[in-house]
């Protein structure tokens, strides 16, 4: 228990579990005291994770922190000792400074600049670059546009300048300060050396040069550390981490032992496979993911004709999980970029499923949950013992908790989710507990939370970006807009940067417990000419397990997936069809498809009629471009509907029968 030791654990692993419990068998068999130990993790919900889990297990107590939390923490203890007068204000946010900086140093502000440099700079700070190193270094960095490196160089200095006239600490500064003061100041070195003995770090393949720094500074000639990592989800190397230090550790510390963990507890057979043919093509770890033999539907893959039909049809789907009785909460949608989320909440909202959106409102600065926390703190003491469910439930009832949320979406929905979910909080507490939660250690559980924004599930369809999904995981995944230009992202241009792309999938498809549905769009608008292509790293997965991509609407398993070998050809020119749109209408983009005009105004006519009876916008209907593809396939049975691209089952029977009377209203009109 005592050397160190490297954990190469894959995705689904059990890495939290294995951590948590290797601290509580430590702390049983008297190995080491939970209170020298330091847990770092990489976000302050797997700190909060890993403290309730602690806490389960019967070891409350132990310091899991984020690496900024922990040196902060330890930079106010030792302030007076080092420095003089206050402590200085922490800059949460470059963006104010730093265009100031910029204007000072002779550069236009634009905002996407702004945001350009800050990043800059912190790879700087994260990577120990000093200014007057930088310009040496920066030669092979790719910089904002208009900013040379001697600029950017000139903007670093006027940026540290304000920062020490204001005395303000950045998140780097935090981390920085730290290292140097523990590298300077025996002393202090000593008493930190003292109190923290034993150190397990999770996510280590994220560390940053700086984070490794300090680490080694915290560890000092001790050897009791144990880091946890998965080189296949490395992540924010453009943002200066490096898993060298996860693969280097073993011979940097003489002694470390290295343990692999492979079997994957979370997903099905269907997904660690799928998850292990991208894992073939990162050439990064030697782990191979095996399943628990545990089997569930094959990964769907998707193509729709815009990011419309897309979004519209993936809500379409949530909301039938839903009404199958999945949870909410169980479901999520992942996408490459935030700006993504927009068309996928639009269409949520309007179906009525409710959504959180990772990365939104902070969960303890909302008003009701503040509330809510006052009010229990207040009635602590006069309340009869009961099951803790039932008493926060009644506690809450008084500001608007009920049983059932309200009808209707808006301000008294999200009001009910924030309330219910601390009442949810409460049922989870008591249910990893065999005996009854008293009020009081609720209480120190919320402001253990609210100390570290470690916010309680909310009961809504998760949507967020990838790496805010990291870590994770969710009954059914929904990974939408895998076009090339997406996924891989533009600006991934060289090998390397593909690569991260790459195991950015490979994180984001892990995520899914038992459903997987992969998805993406051939245009941005409905009606523009398809440009995009699917991601290469869908190909890479089809090809090792014989998958094939299912055009919008057909339901999974109805077709044989390696089915795609006899190439299907354009009636018109002859040309092999590629997409999935081209071969349902059996033409490719290049020629023009043959519209009944007639039925084509009929159509659009009862789609506007249908429009205002369902109070939903006519996109939500049907699209321009699915409208067009049926004036131009004119179907006339329900085998003949799926050819029309953009009409699933769902849409299938709301509309199916009125679409063929109009077809048969008009046939021969032509
Ligand atoms: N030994 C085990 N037996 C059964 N289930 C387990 C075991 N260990 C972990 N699990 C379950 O497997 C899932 C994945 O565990 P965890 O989230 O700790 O994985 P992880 O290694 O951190 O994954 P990732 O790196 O992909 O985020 C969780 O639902 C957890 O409860």
């Amino acid at each position: 228990m005592s050397g160190p030791l490297v954990v190469l654990a894959g995705a689904g692993t059990g890495k939290t579990r294995a951590m948590t419990h290797r601290i509580a068998y430590g702390a049983a068999t008297g190995a080491f005291s939970v209170r020298h130990v330091l847990a770092l993790t990489f976000t302050s919900k797997a700190a909060g994770e890993m403290r309730a889990r602690l806490r389960a297990l019967g070891v409350p107590g132990v310091q899991a922190r984020t690496f900024h939390s922990a040196a902060l923490r330890q930079l106010r203890y030792f302030w007076d000792a080092f420095a003089e007068g206050p402590f200085p204000e922490l800059l949460g946010q470059k963006a104010g400074v730093l265009s100031r900086a910029m204007a000072e140093a002779g550069f236009e502000v634009e905002r996407e600049v702004v945001r350009d440099v800050a990043a800059e700079i912190e790879y700087a700070a994260v990577s120990m670059l000093a200014v007057d190193d930088y310009l040496a270094q920066a030669a092979h960095r790719e910089l904002p546009p208009g900013i040379t490196p001697a600029g950017m160089e000139q903007i670093m200095r006027a940026y540290s300048e304000i920062k020490s006239r204001r005395r303000l600490l950045d998140f780097e500064d935090i981390l920085l300060t730290l290292t140097g003061l523990l590298a300077t100041r025996e002393d202090i070195a000593a008493q930190v050396h003292e109190q923290y003995r034993h150190f397990v770090v999770d996510e280590f393949q994220d560390v940053s040069p700086l984070q490794y720094d300090l680490l080694m500074r915290w560890l000092g000639r001790r050897e009791s550390l144990c880091v946890v990592g998965d080189p296949a989800q490395t992540i924010y190397t453009f943002a200066g981490a490096t898993d060298s230090f996860l693969l280097r550790l073993p011979s940097r510390l003489p002694g470390a032992q290295s343990i692999s963990l492979v079997r994957n507890y979370r997903s099905t057979e269907q997904i660690v496979q799928a998850a292990n043919a991208v894992l073939s093509h990162t050439g990064r770890t030697p782990l191979v993911l095996r399943s628990t033999g545990r089997s569930g539907p094959a990964p769907v893959f998707t193509e729709y004709a815009d990011d419309q039909a897309e979004a519209e049809a993936v809500a379409a789907r949530i909301a039938e999980e839903i009404s199958r009785g999945r949870r909410a909460s169980d479901i999520a949608v992942l996408f490459r970029t935030n700006g993504q989320s927009r068309a996928f909440e639009d269409a949520l909202g309007a179906r009525g499923v409710g959504y959180v959106l990772r990365g939104g409102e902070r969960f303890f600065a909302r008003r009701e949950v503040k509330e809510g926390i006052a009010l229990l703190r207040a009635s602590a003491a006069r309340l009869a013992p009961r099951p803790l469910p039932e008493l926060v439930g009644e506690v809450l009832d008084a500001i608007g908790w009920a049983p059932r949320p309200p009808s209707g979406a808006g301000a008294s929905r999200e009001r009910w989710e924030s309330l219910d979910a601390l009442v949810g909080l409460a049922a989870s507490m008591q249910e990893k507990s065999e005996l009854p939660v008293p009020l009081q250690d609720f209480l120190s559980d919320l402001a253990d939370r609210q100390e570290h924004q470690f916010a309680p599930p909310v009961n809504g369809v998760t949507l967020a970006s990838v790496h805010a999904a990291k870590g994770l995981e969710w009954e059914s995944v929904h990974l939408v807009g895998l076009s090339e230009g997406l996924v891989p992202i533009s600006y991934a241009t060289t090998p390397a940067a593909v690569a991260e792309e790459r195991r950015l999938f490979y994180v984001a498809l892990t995520r899914a417990r038992t459903e997987l549905s992969l998805s993406w769009s051939l245009a941005r608008q409905e009606g523009r000419r398809s440009r995009r292509s699917p991601s290469r790293f869908i190909g890479e997965m089809q090809s090792a397990h014989g998958a094939s991509t299912r055009p919008a609407g057909q339901r999974a398993g109805t077709r044989n997936p390696r089915a795609r070998t006899a190439p299907v050809r354009c009636t018109r020119c002859g040309r092999t069809l590629v997409t999935a749109v081209e071969q349902k209408l059996q033409r490719c983009g290049d020629c023009p498809g043959e519209v009944d005009a007639n039925l084509l105004v009929a159509l659009l006519d009862w789609r506007r009629e249908q429009s205002e009876r369902l109070r939903m916008p006519a996109y939500m209907i049907l699209t321009t471009a699915t409208v067009n593809a049926i004036a131009e396939v004119r179907p006339r049975t329900a085998a003949q509907m799926d050819r029309i691209p953009g009409i699933g089952p769902v849409k299938c029977e709301q509309f199916g029968a009125d679409i063929i009377a109009l077809v048969e209203a008009h046939s021969g009109s032509m």
